[in-house]
């Protein structure tokens, strides 16, 4: 991977010191201005290589487009959704995130909420603040023999079902990527939501906000639901329709409501915050310090590998679907003999990899160490068996780059932490394959 001259940094929200002492050993000037405008910010940017925010930033079209040399957006946490990707692509701006340094802290706080739902102990606790000692107001109701359904099964929600069991509840769950049988192995059973709604006592969200999961909890979804059932969201606002929410509390379908994160943050409606049913916290799934020191390091880290050229760790920018992305080309190159059609481009210095032969990548593929290119029917049970016939063959997976057609032929690329001896030992699950180490 080509180094990138990242000069200057700016730090627009609270993020743990470690990562600028981290950029500042590693020659690269830190400013830290907090609580800044949209006008600030826009004014501000044109003199950075680089900006490193939270959730709270709004890193609009408007502000990238007056970034005149930003090359890498990072993200200090998991969601990306306050960052415009898009826009951010287009000007060939890297966008990273840290996903794996808050999961804890936010899978724990899950866990708290479903608890505290279960026992009333916030209300209880403010009831005793008032001179209040009623013991019968908070009657509540064990979480063991409960069913939790859990939607969305990635890192946060696997850990939240292996605490939630240790309580002997029984964990049910939904996602459309994760296979059914790796989450078997951490004792989630999946199934449709049509046949998870009517089951569930406690029913959790783990999803990225995005068009197919907005309002996934609606007036339909809760009609569905036993009566009384409890939610919690510590994912993203509007994952739950705010205001189906809030007529469920009143009809006392929904029994009680945690929330950490909300549509608009901080919320201007009041109403859900103080229905005497909801419990709430001002997103503060990731606010410990283990979280906060994991993701200010691993950024930092991650920014200081790419201006050395090292790799391009947990970069999420889009490519586009209509027509190529500005500054992509398309070659066709030989590998063992046979030729394939990619599109590429080089975004921040760069080399990605967005298409080849017609299967789009979901996200850019970086191209740098060993890739194996294969083609295979697209299927949820093809990156368990690829995994496992990897590892039969003493190679490990680095990484797994989806198309983001989800029938037919497709190909796929992994980054493998050394080449195959033999690429026949993938004969039976893909139809093609070619490795190369770049
Ligand atoms: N409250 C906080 O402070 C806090 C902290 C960390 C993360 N988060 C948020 O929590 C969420 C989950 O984070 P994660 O790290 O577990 O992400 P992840 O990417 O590991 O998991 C998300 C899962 O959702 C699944 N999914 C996608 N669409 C779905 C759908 N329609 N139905 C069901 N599942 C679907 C994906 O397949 C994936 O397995 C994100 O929204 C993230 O931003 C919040
Ligand atoms: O997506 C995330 O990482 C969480 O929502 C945490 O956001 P925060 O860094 O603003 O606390």
């Amino acid at each position: 991977m080509a180094p990138i001259s990242i000069k200057r940094i700016l730090i627009s929200e609270s993020v743990d010191p470690c990562c600028k002492k981290i950029l500042q050993e590693n020659g690269i000037q830190v400013t830290e201005k907090q609580n800044m405008s949209k006008d600030d910010l826009i004014a501000e940017i044109k003199d950075y290589d680089g900006l490193v925010v939270r959730s709270a930033t709004k890193v609009t079209a408007d502000v990238i487009n007056a970034a005149l040399n930003l090359k890498i957006i990072g993200r200090a946490g998991t969601g990306v959704d306050n960052v415009d990707v898009d826009a951010a692509t287009i000007k060939g701006i890297i966008v990273m995130n840290t996903p794996s340094g808050n999961t804890i802290s936010a899978a724990e706080l899950t866990c708290t909420l479903l608890m505290s739902l279960s026992r009333y102990v916030p209300q209880a606790a403010m009831s005793m603040k008032a001179g209040n000692w009623d013991r019968k107001k908070f009657m509540g109701t064990e979480l063991y023999g409960k069913i939790l359904g859990i939607v969305g099964l990635g890192r946060i929600g696997k850990e939240v079902a292996t605490r939630m069991q240790s309580f002997g509840m029984k964990t049910i769950g939904y996602d459309p990527i994760t296979p059914p049988e790796v989450t078997a192995t951490w004792g989630v059973e999946q199934m449709s939501l049509e046949q998870l709604w009517p089951q569930c006592d406690y029913i959790t969200v783990h999803t990225p906000l995005m068009p197919s999961t907005a309002g996934l909890l609606n007036d339909t979804s809760f009609a569905k639901c036993k009566k009384g059932v409890k939610v919690v969201n510590c994912a993203r606002g509007g994952i739950i329709d705010e205001d189906a929410l809030l007529r469920a509390l009143e009809s006392r379908q929904c029994g009680g409501a945690g929330l950490d994160v909300f549509v608009e943050e901080p919320p201007k409606n009041h109403a859900l915050v103080n229905h005497p049913n909801v419990i709430s916290c001002p997103h503060l799934g990731a606010s410990t310090k283990e979280a906060q020191a994991r993701c200010g390091q691993d950024i930092a880290l991650q920014i200081v590998d790419m201006v050395m050229g090292k790799s391009l760790v947990g970069a999420v920018t889009r490519n586009h679907s209509e027509g190529l992305t500005q500054g992509a080309c398309e070659v066709e190159i030989s590998v063992n003999g046979s030729s394939y059609r990619a599109t590429g481009s080089v975004q921040g210095g760069v080399p990605v990899l967005l298409e080849l032969n017609r299967s789009v990548f979901r996200q850019p593929v970086s191209l740098t160490g060993n890739l194996l290119f294969f083609k295979a029917v697209a299927s949820p049970p093809l990156l368990p068996s690829v995994t496992g016939l990897l590892a039969t063959a003493g190679v490990e997976m680095e990484s797994f780059s989806a198309p983001a057609a989800r029938s037919g032929d497709q190909w796929y690329c992994v980054g493998l932490s050394s080449l195959l001896v033999d690429l026949g030992a993938l004969k039976s699950l893909v139809k093609a394959a070619a490795q190369v180490s770049v």
